[in-house]
């Protein structure tokens, strides 16, 4: 007799199965792209639940290094992770070298242009700043100095402007974007740099028993001191296992979206940040493998 945990389990792994054979999408992909929804729901219940001091931390500080050195600059540090990756997997003698070097240049092109245009720029304003704009979002200032030309002046001391990009309304001193729907451009940056390093290093996964060997092999190494223990350990994580740098980068940008889920944003702003970013990563991985499918049908 099935208890209710078996039917549950089957239920789940149907849900799993029906994703494989219908979209292509593997347990262990599903697993990942749900982990930016357990975040949200988790740092939700953080915000709701903890105390005030854990809530109104360092982290949750704009200006706290980690926010101001890695992820203002996240598309850089994650282009940085994944130029070290193929360096170094293709060092480690791989066949058709140029092709893989050519199909990863060309997803990595498509994947900093979708960035490019949902954060930085889009024929003008980047997408995240049009739906704040389209939605009644305006950048108020007192006194717009040299970005005059895009303001119209109020007549009350105060200037408007729905033309002006969110960096530069922010680099105005006394300046507050106000009014419209603001998706969180932290949301974005972190799952699509997440989902990108994911997949795009998938097919060189070695195994968590590899990483796991190499790791206890140069731990209980008797013989080396802790300085040397530590510089083989970073040697092991960006020559011979650069999955580690990977898998290091990974967890910063899940620990760096947890902070942005407990403090800031409305849920509904976190949700269109959240849904941008799993776009331009599903166009590139996921529909392609559809394609494949069907031509290899049409083939047969
Ligand atoms: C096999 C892989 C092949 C790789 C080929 C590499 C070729 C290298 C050539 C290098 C070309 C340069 C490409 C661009 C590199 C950069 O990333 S430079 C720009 C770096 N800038 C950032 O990272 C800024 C990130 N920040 C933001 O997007 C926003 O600040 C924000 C986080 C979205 C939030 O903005 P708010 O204003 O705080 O809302
Ligand atoms: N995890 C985090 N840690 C610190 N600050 C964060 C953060 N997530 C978002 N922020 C800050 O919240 C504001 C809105 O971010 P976003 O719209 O990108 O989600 C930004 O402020 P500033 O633009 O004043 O730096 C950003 O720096």
């Amino acid at each position: 007799m099935p208890t209710v945990y078996d039917r549950h389990f089957n239920q789940v792994r149907n849900i799993a199965r029906h994703l494989h054979n219908h979209y292509h999408i593997a347990a262990n992909e599903l697993l990942f792209l749900s982990s930016f929804i357990i975040n949200l729901v988790l740092g939700r219940l953080i915000h709701w639940t903890a105390p005030q001091e854990e809530v109104y931390n360092y982290y949750t500080d704009k200006r706290n290094i980690l926010n101001q050195l890695f992820v203002k600059n996240g598309w850089a540090w994650t282009t940085i992770v994944i130029v070290v990756f193929y360096v170094s997997i293709l060092t480690q003698s791989r066949p058709r070298k140029s092709k893989v070097i050519r199909e990863a240049v060309i997803r990595y092109a498509v994947i900093t242009m979708w960035w490019i245009l949902f954060t930085q720029w889009c024929f003008g304003l980047p997408i995240m700043d049009r739906i704040f704009v389209l939605t009644g979002g305006k950048c108020v200032v007192e006194d717009p100095g040299r970005h005059v030309k895009l303001f119209a002046n109020l007549g009350n001391g105060k200037s408007v402007s729905s033309t002006i990009s969110s960096y530069n309304c922010k680099r105005i001193k006394g300046s507050s974007w106000e009014g419209g729907h603001d998706p969180s451009g932290h949301v974005f940056l972190l799952i699509h740099s997440s989902l990108y390093l994911f997949l795009e290093t998938a097919e060189y996964w070695p195994g968590w028993g590899a990483l796991i060997n190499s790791i206890s092999s140069v731990v209980h190494n008797h013989e080396k001191t802790i300085i040397e223990k530590l510089k083989q350990l970073a040697i092991l994580g960006v020559k011979i296992h650069p999955q580690l740098l990977v898998i290091g980068m990974i967890s910063f940008w899940w620990f760096m979206l947890l902070t942005t889920n407990i403090y800031f944003h409305s849920i509904a702003e976190k949700l269109v940040g959240m849904v941008y970013g799993y776009l331009g990563i599903v166009v590139v991985y996921f529909v392609p493998r559809i394609f494949r499918q069907q031509s290899q049908i049409g083939k047969n």
